[in-house]
């Protein structure tokens, strides 16, 4: 024991360990040989159980072929003999030597023995089967001989044969019943068949020599006698099986025993280790369990005590006492532990004097501190008042405006909101706080809102400015301007969304009355000239996508004037108002009517597939307009009725835009008021081209004389015979900026009969006399004619611009003026013409009549308008050397002349001859090719200061 105390507590340990694993592994050791041997004699035991049930199955199965001779049972017996045998041979643990010799033998015996009684039984069956034929044959037989006639003849005969067939069914019998093998019975009636078939021999028949009788019977005792023999051999090979049987089953008792003998030494064995295992197992665990004992004592010893004894010190030094030591005097860990404690304790008994200093020290740090902290938190609990101050301001400022303020955190969840909010949307502050934002807007829109929110919330869009629709508690949806921006933390990370919801349903309805008033009429609520553009601008998409036709109708109210005049300008609401309803009523939907002002309306037909289509539209539109109505006027209710006038275009046959079928309806509609009203009238585009086209030549000639691209050019008058210039006709030409200069045939018949050509008139006439002032100033006296057209003319104010223009030029004497009338035949009021030109004549000026004797009523004019000179056309002029038509035309009118003592000039004077042939009428005075072409205002003075006259024309 004392050297175990001088062992380390690892040692200990270990030992102590290798201990107890002895003892267990010796134990397991034992346990597993005893459970070896005792399983081993169970074997042994268990063959010899098996060994025996195998004989008694034996003996069944031998007992089994006895009885039914059952070839399956002999196979087996011969099987289990092998198996046993084999069995018996592989025993030599559990048999000895002789054991095994013996039951070898007893088995080889049993086989052997069993094997002569199959044998014996198989050549028993053969007999017995042959006796079965014979006897078969023998009744056959002794039918045969009983038929015999001889037989019959012999009554002996018959009767040792009758007696003979009885007996043979005897000793059947006797041999078929088992019990009765080898009994008496059987051999008596062998005996009598015997007897029978001696009596049978001596019998007369047999002895007379009737050869086939004696031969039959010789046969049938013979076959008896083989039958007998053949029954018999069977009877004794049945009583060597009696023997053999025997004999097995004594060989398979003394087997039995012997095996028995056998199992019962085993068991015997078995017993004897069983105990001899359970001794040496109790003695192990005796053994171990004292070591146990033994080995936990010194541990106790080594290891509790001094460990108990370190605990008691360290108590001590627990409760405060720091100069508690432990004393152990052993050498392993423990005492190296108490050591060590001992070390400690001293260490704390000095580091404690330390801390009781530091503790000191710390205390006042510790005082310094919670003064700091004190003063910190007082600070702090007057910011917090400041901030819960500005907290509550914000509140209030927030709640005193009429718009919802409030904060949504990164989940899209409401975080605060004012009471403005509550009140607009009519959820409980609590339950706003929490909700979902997009929950307050239309619900079939939630999902996609909440995708647009988060959406914002993770873009770089910080705010987001829109009018939306939004949903109260109670369902109701409102329109609200919502302003959303990002809010961020101090380190910039987002926290959400701010959003000011204003409730802008007021400004809304008001924005729609302000739109209605717009784009409908106040009184009788139809849409207005705006919505009617945009209206019709609409339905010319639709018409062009749909490849169909629309019609504009310009409605405009007959005799509204008279109404109001009349009656009132309340009668002349009401009638306006129910006019447009009636009017309306006639209309298809898709149609509108329209009010552009006064007593006008606009209505656009669409879907029409022919012009047609439009004409019961039309025809409705006019009944509905002429019917009566009853207005408050001033005397009271009356009937009123008026009527409409209505232009019509219809697109794309006219293929103007909007504002243009507006136009062409309003011509269409003046049309119709003009043709005598209360009817419509379809717009002509073939008379608007033509107005259209002279209204651009009219504007394109007022550009020309304002941009003075008009000018005149001067064609010499002469006479021939004095070869006096006589004068010039100004002839206009127009300078074209692109065709260059033209002739008045090229431009002045588009302006004929428009008030344009008025002002082309006068300007020519204030031109030629501005010309001739010039003149005059470079001392060239030469009086002009201009060209006036009978348009002109008949202008009212004729002569007083005549006058004025003579005015201006005071220079210049009327009289140097001449004017020669154009196309007399359009002169339409000749008295009113000649009164003009009595009037000019009465200032001065003298007329021509130009192209006289083109027009079939020239003389008329001649007679009736006051001119001074007759102008021959030049186309007489021209051809009358060759036509004596023409020349006779000329005659004439020279004639004329000289009769109305009027003065007379040809035109057209081409040649010498022309000039000649004039003469020689008596016409003197001429202009033309042959004399000299139409020339600039530059050139005639000095033409006029050169020319001469044809010396033949002198002569
Ligand atoms: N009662 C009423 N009269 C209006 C209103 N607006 C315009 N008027 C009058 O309607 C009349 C329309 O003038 P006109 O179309 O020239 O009169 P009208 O007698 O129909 O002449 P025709 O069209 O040539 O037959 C004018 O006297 C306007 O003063 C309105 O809102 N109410």
């Amino acid at each position: 024991m004392h050297l175990f105390n001088q062992l380390k507590l690892r040692q200990k340990v270990g030992l102590s360990f290798g201990v107890l694993m002895a003892l267990m592994i010796a134990n397991a050791v034992v346990v597993a040989l005893a459970t070896w041997s005792v399983s081993q004699q169970m074997g042994h035991q268990k063959m010899m159980t098996n060994v025996l049930a195998e004989v008694s199955q034996v003996r069944l199965l031998a007992s089994r072929f006895v009885n039914n001779h059952s070839r399956d049972a002999a196979q087996q017996v011969f099987q289990i003999l092998s198996t046993t045998r084999d069995q018996v041979e592989r025993a030599d643990a559990v048999l000895t030597a002789d054991q095994r010799q013996s039951m070898l033998s007893l088995l080889d015996d049993f086989k052997l023995n069993f094997q002569k009684y199959v044998v014996e039984i198989d050549q028993k069956a053969a007999l017995e089967s042959r006796a079965s034929a014979l006897g078969k044959y023998m009744a056959l037989q002794l039918q045969e001989a009983q038929d015999q006639t001889f037989i019959r003849a012999h009554p002996d005969t018959l009767r040792a044969l009758n007696v003979l067939e009885f007996q043979l069914m005897t000793l059947q019998w006797a041999a078929n019943i088992r019990p009765a093998m080898g009994s008496p019975a059987v051999v008596d009636a062998a005996a009598d068949i015997h007897q029978t078939l001696a009596t049978l021999r001596n019998s007369s028949t047999f002895t007379n020599g009737h050869q086939r009788d004696g031969l039959l019977l010789f046969r049938i005792e013979r076959d008896a006698l083989d039958y007998l023999a053949s029954f018999e051999n069977s009877q004794r090979y049945q009583r060597l099986n009696a023997s053999t049987e025997n004999t097995l089953f004594r060989i398979s008792d003394e087997f039995k025993v012997a095996v028995q003998q056998v199992e019962l030494s085993v068991a015997q064995v078995m017993h004897n280790r069983i105990t001899q295992v359970v001794v040496v197992v109790l003695a192990i665990f005796v053994v171990s369990v004292f070591s146990a004992w033994a080995l936990t004592r010194s541990l106790r010893r080594a290891i509790l005590q001094p460990v108990q004894a370190l605990v008691g010190a360290t108590h001590e030094i627990a409760n405060g006492n720091l100069q508690a030591r432990a004393h152990i005097e052993v050498d392993d860990e423990v005492g190296e532990l108490s050591r060590s404690f001992n070390q400690m304790a001293c260490n704390l008994a000095e580091s404690r004097v330390e801390l009781l200093d530091k503790q000191d020290a710390l205390q006042r740090a510790q005082d310094s501190l919670e003064q700091r902290i004190q003063e910190r938190t007082e600070q702090l609990v007057a910011a917090n008042h400041a901030l819960a101050a500005r907290e509550l301001l914000v509140n209030q400022i927030m709640d005193t405006a009429p718009i919802s303020v409030f904060l949504v955190d990164m989940t899209g969840r409401i975080t605060q909101a004012n009471s403005s909010m509550v009140e607009m949307f009519g959820y409980p502050m609590d339950t706003l706080i929490g909700m979902e934002y997009v929950a307050l807007v239309d619900p079939t829109e939630i999902e996609m809102r909440r995708q647009k929110m988060l959406a914002l919330m993770n873009s770089e869009i910080s705010i987001v400015d829109l009018d939306r629709k939004f949903l109260r508690a109670n369902g109701e949806e409102f329109w609200a301007h919502l302003t959303g921006k990002l809010i961020s933390g101090v380190a910039g990370e987002k926290l959400g969304l701010v959003g000011v919801i204003a409730d802008i349903t007021a400004q809304r309805e008001h924005q729609q009355q302000l739109e209605s008033i717009a784009h409908f009429d106040a009184l009788t609520g139809l849409p207005n000239r705006l919505l009617l553009a945009d209206r019709l601008q609409q339905a010319l998409i639709q018409c062009q996508r749909k490849n169909n036709m629309l019609a504009v109708a310009y409605l405009d109210l007959d005799g509204f004037k008279a109404v109001n005049d009349s009656h009132g300008h309340e009668a002349g609401d009401d009638l306006l108002v129910a006019l447009s309803r009636r009017m309306k009523e006639c209309l298809r939907e898709g149609d509108t009517l329209a009010r552009i002002g006064g007593d006008e309306f606009v209505a656009v037909l669409v879907d029409l597939q022919s012009i047609d289509d439009c004409q019961p539209l039309l025809q409705r539109l006019l009944h509905a307009a002429c019917s009566q109505v009853t207005s408050n006027t001033r005397a009271g209710p009356k009937e009123l009725k008026v009527s409409a006038s209505i232009g019509v275009t219809v697109f794309p046959r006219d293929p103007s835009d909007a504002d243009g079928l507006m136009r062409h309806a309003d011509q269409a509609m003046y049309v119709a008021k003009q043709s005598g009203k209360n009817a419509y009238h379809l717009f002509d585009m073939a008379h608007d081209e033509a107005i259209k086209t002279q209204h651009e030549s009219q504007e394109r000639m007022r550009s020309a004389l304002i941009q003075n691209e008009l000018v005149l050019y001067y064609q010499p008058k002469v006479n021939m015979r004095t070869g006096q210039v006589t004068g010039a006709e100004a002839l206009i030409r127009w300078a074209h900026p692109q065709h260059g200069l033209l002739a008045p045939a090229a431009f002045l018949p588009t302006i004929e009969d428009l008030p344009v050509s008025i002002e082309v008139g006068e300007w020519v006439i204030a031109s030629a006399l501005a010309q001739m002032s010039a003149w005059q100033a470079m001392g060239l006296h030469l009086p002009v004619s201009v060209n006036i057209s009978a348009y002109q003319l008949q202008q009212s104010r004729f002569a007083i611009r005549l006058n004025e223009l003579l005015a201006t030029y005071a220079d210049v004497h009327p009289s140097w003026i001449q004017l020669e009338v154009l196309e007399t035949s359009a002169l339409e009021d000749m008295g009113k013409v000649g009164q003009v030109m009595r009037d000019c004549h009465a200032m001065g000026v003298h007329f021509a009549l130009d192209d006289f004797g083109t027009g079939y009523s020239s003389l008329t004019y001649l007679k009736r308008l006051p001119a001074s000179t007759l102008k021959i056309d030049q186309s007489f002029v021209r051809d009358m050397l060759d036509d004596p038509g023409d020349l006779a035309i000329v005659n004439g009118v020279v004639g004329l002349a000289r009769s109305f003592s009027r003065e007379v000039i040809a035109e057209g004077v081409e040649t010498c001859l022309h000039g000649e042939k004039l003469l020689s009428i008596g016409c003197e005075l001429a202009q033309g090719y042959g004399i000299a072409r139409p020339m600039p205002a530059h050139q005639i003075p000095e033409w006029v200061a050169n020319w001469h006259q044809e010396a033949r024309w002198s002569a």
